[in-house]
């Protein structure tokens, strides 16, 4: 990854995507935009052309369809000059989870966790032989909180967050950062999508501030970026007790307060 490399979003059409885009112009990176809506596409890539002078190509991709996920693992793959990876694209659900139908989990699950890894899993050999490379991985607070109700797409970004952690791990020694991003509420169309308006919420950030804050903690080279969360110590204290579980994993015999059954 240079200073300037090529850097491939996706749902760039929109929302925190859109906002990634125009940053990483203004940082005077080239750009690769994929999402379903051609047209916005061609509006956004105009314009960052024009204020930034950069170079922005338009994939139109539904990255829940097998061809277009495949075109776009293709050029991750092919295309030298791309070394940051924005896995943005996303979507929430409405409904509790046994108002939802079976149809919509599937293609929740599509969007927000297996294109996700599949475009990790299509760009890091390239990036390995390059010895660097960065993928963003957009993620949510809402994977850590069962307690709001929204069981799939929160199992979702706990699947991205995970994912981020493990490939923080196992790609870090070759070169490679990533990096997982969760925002909590933000000001985007997601939430009209599901028929929340969003001036009910009761604390909502503005996309510029949010991805300004993402690209801080980028720049830090944070493996988990939470930029709601104002205590650090937090997620420190909560990594730390998750990690003191890992040596007692390892037994033979059940814990004592099992045994009773038999
Ligand atoms: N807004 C919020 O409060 C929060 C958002 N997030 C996460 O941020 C990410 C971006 O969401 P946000 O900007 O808010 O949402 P938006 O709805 O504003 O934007 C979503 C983007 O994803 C694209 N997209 C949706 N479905 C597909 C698809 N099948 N294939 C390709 N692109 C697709 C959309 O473009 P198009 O329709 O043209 O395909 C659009 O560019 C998501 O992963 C979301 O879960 C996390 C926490 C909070
Ligand atoms: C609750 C949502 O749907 C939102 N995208 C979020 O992650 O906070």
């Amino acid at each position: 990854m240079t200073e300037t490399s090529t850097v491939l979003i996706t749902g760039a059409s929109a929302g925190i995507g859109a906002a990634y885009a125009e940053r990483f112009a203004r940082r005077g990176h080239d750009l690769v935009l994929v999402a379903r809506n051609k047209a916005r596409l061609e509006v956004l890539s105009e314009q960052l052309r024009k204020e930034h002078g950069v170079s922005v190509d338009v994939l139109q991709a539904d990255v829940t369809n097998a061809d277009d996920l495949a075109a776009v693992e293709t050029r991750l793959r092919d295309d030298d000059r791309i070394g940051i990876l924005v896995n943005n694209a996303g979507a929430s659900l409405a409904g509790t989870f046994v108002d939802q139908a079976a149809s919509d989990i599937t293609q929740l699950i599509a969007l927000n966790a297996t294109a996700v890894a599949r475009l990790a899993g299509a760009v890091a050999p390239r990036f390995i032989k390059a010895g660097s490379g960065a993928i963003i991985n957009v993620s949510s607070v809402v994977g850590l909180a069962p307690e709001f109700g929204m069981s799939v797409y929160g199992a979702t970004k706990a699947f991205v967050t995970f994912l981020s952690q493990g490939l923080s791990l196992e790609l870090g020694p070759k070169g490679i950062y990533v990096q997982a991003v969760l925002p909590a509420a933000t000001r985007t169309e997601l939430w009209e999508l599901v028929g929340i308006d969003v001036n009910t919420l009761p604390a909502v950030m503005e996309v510029g501030e949010l991805v300004d804050a993402a690209l801080a903690g980028f720049d830090k080279r944070e493996p988990v970026t939470i930029p709601p969360l104002h205590d650090a110590a937090q997620w420190d204290a909560y990594q730390t007790a998750r990690q003191a579980m890992i040596p007692g994993f390892a037994q033979v015999h059940a814990a004592e307060r099992y045994r009773s059954a038999s």
